[in-house]
């Protein structure tokens, strides 16, 4: 009978061992375990945990130890790389085949899938691959040889039309459970609410009675969350300035700390972050101007060479003097695994919440405190909003799917100008609820609302233009409302 792997199910494997010896790492974290063990026994399982929390180990180390071929589907060629990159200096063999894949080393690929005994532990790949007849059936002579051992899905939120990056094609991936029934999936997200979890599970055909679902908290506790009000009538500059200035202060006053940061061969006068702004003619000229006034930054924009940009990422990561600070479009950060990004800054507000939370998500990856700041000013929502608009115009004869993905981004847009103009509660608790968390989530002083409410809710008062001014401005036309880049 064809199917999955024949031992696994009650036979004993280390994996602190295999944690330990392949992966270098000394402890599993929270849930780890269990997650990696519930894919080991065999079955489905559902994962949704915040960013940065260790995902891809839990399908990674499984297809270490067991037998047969772990297939990785993955929505962006930049995620797959970095997943690949650690792998193969850990010496698992780790293949991808993609549109910038030489024919010889595609074949190469596939005549080690269909040999009986594939080498290869893991393969990524794209969902539009999948669903190519001829890979099918290259995956079916590796199911019938009893060598296709689990389908692990990255970014699983693109399946649904209620999620931020719907990619119609990953609504495909049904396709695994109708022609392989008994090889299990795992399914891995860091952004989705109830709606969109109920619709990756039904969309895929997971039997919800056997599927193992561990829905973490997207809480983390260690990002510092804060809105900052602006308006176009203020340059924000000097704000920004003012503030990483005072942050080298402080960690050039203390001798000890130097020394730390030192020989984790960083600097207490520069300090690693992210700074997102709209458009790519801004990265330029922002970097330029931060280096103008003595600190370390870079552009990052896909119009970028491949060399300028190949230089600046690997400066950055290596925490090179003169590379402190990305400045850089959305295009910058996804799969990018830079543990010490102590900030995140949006120069404008993102495009919608879950984006929000992603790129926010980028700064703390090691557990230490680290800012997410926000510039938010009403008529950057104006902007926002009419972007949309016009998204949504385009889309009007879409079909469903498309269609509906556009109204949700509407909503998940509106969600985040509610907490940008929030100056009630906590940000934590507003992340949370918007995930449909309804746990309180820990935050000691680390929100604006937190350490100073009364401050925030005067700052919004002096900082943002009135709706009264807004909306006469709007109507006649003052400020412009280019699209996005
Ligand atoms: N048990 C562990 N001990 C120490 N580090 C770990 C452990 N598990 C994973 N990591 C590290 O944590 C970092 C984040 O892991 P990973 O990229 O899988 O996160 P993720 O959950 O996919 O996050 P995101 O959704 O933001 O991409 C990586 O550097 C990874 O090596």
């Amino acid at each position: 009978m064809p199917g999955v792997p024949g031992k696994k199910l009650g036979q004993k494997v280390d994996i602190d061992f295999t944690l330990r010896k392949v992966f270098q790492r000394d402890s599993f974290r929270p849930v780890q375990r269990e997650v990696v063990t519930a894919a080991l026994e065999g079955h489905d399982v559902f994962l949704q945990a915040a960013t940065g929390f260790g995902k891809s180990l839990c399908f990674q180390l499984p297809a270490v130890v067991d037998f047969g071929i772990t297939i990785v589907i993955s929505p962006l060629l930049a995620l797959m790389n970095n997943q690949i990159n650690s792998l193969r200096a850990a010496n698992i063999r780790v293949e991808t085949i993609n549109s910038t894949i030489p024919v010889s080393t595609k074949t190469a690929i596939l005549n080690d899938l269909k040999s009986g005994h594939p080498l290869t532990r893991l393969l990524y790949v794209t969902p539009e691959y999948c669903t190519l007849d001829y890979f099918r059936k290259h995956l079916r002579t590796v199911y019938e040889q009893r060598e296709l051992a689990r389908i692990a899905i990255d970014e699983a939120h693109c399946i649904s039309e209620w999620g931020h990056d719907f990619r119609p094609s990953f609504k495909e991936l049904k396709l695994f459970k109708k022609e392989f029934p008994d090889v299990p999936m795992i399914c891995c997200t860091a952004t989705a609410t109830e709606e969109v979890r109920d619709d990756i599970i039904t969309t895929l055909g997971l039997d919800e009675s056997k599927l193992k679902k561990f829905t973490m908290t997207t809480s983390r506790p260690n990002l510092h969350y804060e809105v900052r009000f602006k308006s176009d009538e203020e340059d924000h500059f000097d704000d920004f300035v003012l503030w990483l200035r005072t942050v080298h202060k402080r960690r050039a006053k203390s001798a000890a700390r130097s020394q730390e940061l030192s020989q984790r061969n960083e600097r207490a006068r520069n300090v690693p972050g992210i700074i997102y702004t709209w458009y790519r003619k801004d990265t330029e000229a922002l970097a330029q101007r931060l280096q103008d006034n003595g600190i370390g930054a870079k552009a990052y924009h896909a119009g970028m060479s491949t060399e300028a940009k190949d230089d600046h990422l690997d400066g950055w990561v290596k925490n090179k003097e003169g590379y402190d600070v990305i400045v850089a479009t959305t295009a910058f950060g996804m799969g990018i695994d830079k543990e010490n990004v102590r900030f995140v800054v949006h120069w404008q507000m993102p495009k919608s919440f879950e984006g929000y939370y992603q790129e926010a998500g980028r700064a703390g990856r090691d557990g230490k405190a680290s800012v997410c700041m926000l510039y938010y000013s009403r008529e950057d929502r104006d902007r926002a909003h009419a972007s949309y608009v016009r998204d949504a115009e385009k889309m009007q004869n879409a079909k469903g799917a498309s269609r509906q993905a556009c109204i949700n981004r509407g909503k998940s847009l509106q969600a985040l100008i509610t907490y940008c103009e929030g100056v009630t509660t906590c940000r934590h608790r507003s992340v949370a609820k918007y995930f449909g968390e309804e746990a309180v989530p820990p935050c000691e002083w680390a929100c604006d609302w937190h350490k100073d409410a009364k401050k925030l809710a005067k700052r919004k008062d002096l900082d943002l233009q009135s709706e009264e001014w807004i909306a006469t401005q709007r109507q006649m036309g003052t400020y412009n409302q280019d699209e996005y880049d």
